[in-house]
């Protein structure tokens, strides 16, 4: 539909613009609503069981996880149409990112995050520079009525001074943050709601014609 993609492309476009610039990006009210409410009606309609843990490296254990990150995770996928549609979202910013930046993105991965009141995410890094396949973090918010006192601020600290706060962003409804995930180190603040978002990378392709890439 001509609209809609024109509609994408201004947002697509002005994130473009502000990674070219500065690095990171922040969107409010990013996407259609029909695609943010969907994906709201997703996530609250899904039981708690449905989440695991969250891990911070392949073989790390549960406890040691538990002092960094404590929120609970659902990996994306094409089986339910409001995913899809995400999933369709991300791909043509992909493509728009690759012709645009020549960011040579070949693929995203993303997943649902139940943050419980208190839970939080330390200070860390989502790729680390030479090793890193993960280019460019993606995170959107799913929680309508956000108020600055409900917390669960997401820290993003400064690429050239680790130590130094660069900014805030609350993570209410339809806020789209986008940074260079190797640029940036971040956290997230306890919160005294559940907190709901869909956090996603994507990645280089790192196939060698011995290992196939696999998708997380
Ligand atoms: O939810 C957020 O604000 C950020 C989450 C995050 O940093 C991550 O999942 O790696
Ligand atoms: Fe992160």
């Amino acid at each position: 539909m001509q609209l809609a993609e024109t509609s994408h492309d201004d947002l697509f476009e002005s994130l473009a613009t502000d990674l070219q610039t500065q690095g990171y990006a922040i969107t409010h009210d990013a996407l259609p609503l029909l695609m943010s409410s969907g994906l709201l009606n997703r996530v609250v309609r899904l039981q708690h069981g449905d989440f695991t843990a969250a891990g911070t490296g392949r073989q790390q254990q549960h406890q040691l996880n538990q002092f960094v990150r404590r929120d609970k995770i659902r990996w994306l996928s094409n089986d339910d149409p409001a995913e899809a549609a995400w999933l369709d979202y991300m791909a043509e910013l992909q493509r728009y990112m690759n012709r645009r930046l020549y960011l040579g993105l070949f693929s995203y991965e993303g997943h649902f995050a139940h943050y419980q009141p208190g839970d939080f995410y330390k200070k860390h890094m989502d790729a680390f520079k030479g090793q890193a396949n993960r280019v460019l973090t993606t995170v959107l918010y799913l929680n309508p009525n956000w108020e600055v006192q409900d917390g669960g601020e997401l820290v993003i600290y400064q690429a050239e001074n680790h130590e130094q706060e660069l900014l805030r962003v609350s993570p209410r409804f339809g806020t789209l943050v986008t940074f260079l995930s190797e640029d940036y180190p971040h956290e997230v603040l306890p919160a005294k709601r559940d907190r709901y978002s869909i956090a996603g990378w994507f990645r280089l392709n790192s196939s060698t014609p011995l290992r196939a890439d696999p998708p997380r």
